[in-house]
């Protein structure tokens, strides 16, 4: 067999590995080894997982392979930002964005290939939808990037709607936050989402990640127009069951808002949005849009966006305007499309 025929282990949870040792009549506590080898050590094939025995190895190469894969290209920003290229799904190849900022360093990851949302800003969502990543594929893009090893935080802000492949991404979060996997904070990581409402319900549930809801219109009829998930899963009902949780500790809410020149950046605009997020706790990213071909949108100008954040702040929401990284190399929010197997 062929590794592409085999099963990837990266990405596989304690439980699944446990399956995996008494699939090949190893000992139980072999499923701790293999996360050992997999996720500190990082090893590449089943062969360097040297505290199994040889004939262990053998029964699990048969069926099972590391399945790890380097980036097949990237891309540097002028601002340092790094784009880089994995195989997706159905054809399609997914990105992920290595951003580093002072003592930070953040790697923006992908969910899915391509998005089933279809909004109309956004160059992931134009391409459609294409495959769901595994949670190994998610863990894939974190190690595999040369500056694995020196990351600080992770957004599930890429291509794809993160809900819209709950499962693994919910594998993912365990393998990045449990002791026998990568032992990072769930502090460190934040989900992105236009809030499709039972699987935001699950996350917020089963994880303590931040989360950060795509908003980006105060009015119900403007973010359909833009959004047309709004119709599924209202904004209202989405705040309405953020309500219920706790982000004045440990955990963040953000809000993301990206604005539109002449569409949803006056003034009043900013009031409507102070008062559909009284209460809540969180805080507003103001957001650039960042032109995508063949669309009438256009981002509002610094000092509108700059009045709007100061009015949101007077109004008592803290309210901030992201800095965009990456623009020069497409690597931006939504700029992200991947690339067909059949494109030159
Ligand atoms: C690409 S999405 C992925 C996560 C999730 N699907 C979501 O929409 O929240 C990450 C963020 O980029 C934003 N975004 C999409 N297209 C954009 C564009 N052209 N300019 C700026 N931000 C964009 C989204 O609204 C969202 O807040
Ligand atoms: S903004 Fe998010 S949900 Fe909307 S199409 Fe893009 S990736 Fe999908």
């Amino acid at each position: 067999m062929t590794d592409d025929a085999k099963i990837s282990l990266t990405g596989m949870t304690i439980d699944r590995l446990q399956e995996v040792a008494a699939e090949c009549g190893m000992p139980r506590f072999a499923a701790r080894q293999m996360a050992d080898w997999l996720y500190v050590k990082r090893i590449a094939d089943v062969d360097d997982m040297t505290n199994l025995s040889k004939k262990a190895r053998e029964t699990l190469s048969r069926r099972y392979c590391v399945g790890r894969a380097a980036p097949k290209a990237s891309a540097r920003s002028v601002d340092g930002t790094v784009k880089y290229l994995f195989d997706g799904k159905g054809g399609r190849d997914v990105e992920a964005v290595y951003i580093p900022d002072r003592d930070r360093a953040t790697l923006c990851v992908s969910s899915q290939a391509g998005c089933r949302m279809g909004c109309k800003f956004c160059m992931t969502g134009r391409q459609g939808f294409h495959g769901n990543l595994t949670a190994g594929d998610i863990i894939n893009q974190v190690l595999s990037i040369p500056e694995s090893e020196s990351l600080t935080n992770i957004v599930f802000m890429g291509m794809g709607e993160p809900m819209d492949n709950l499962d693994a991404v919910l594998d993912a979060i365990t393998v990045l936050t449990s002791p026998w996997g990568l032992a990072w904070s769930p502090k460190r990581i934040t989900v992105s989402t236009i809030g499709k409402i039972t699987e935001l319900k699950r996350l917020l549930d089963e994880t303590k990640v931040h989360v950060a809801i795509s908003v980006h219109a105060p009015s119900a009829p403007l973010r359909e127009s833009l959004m047309p998930v709004e119709k599924a899963y209202p904004l209202k009902s989405v705040l309405e069951l953020l309500r219920h949780y706790d982000f004045s500790h440990q955990r963040r809410l953000s809000v993301e808002y990206i604005m539109w020149g002449g569409l949803n950046d006056t003034l009043r605009h900013a009031q409507s949005l102070a008062r559909l997020l009284k209460g809540l706790d969180c805080r507003v990213n103001l957001i650039r849009f960042h032109a995508i071909p063949d669309s009438d949108l256009h981002t509002s100008d610094d000092s509108t966006m700059t009045a709007f954040r100061d009015r949101l702040n007077e109004l008592g929401i803290t309210a901030t305007i992201r800095t965009s990284r990456g623009e020069d190399i497409a690597a931006a929010c939504g700029m992200l499309a991947g690339k067909s197997k059949n494109d030159s």
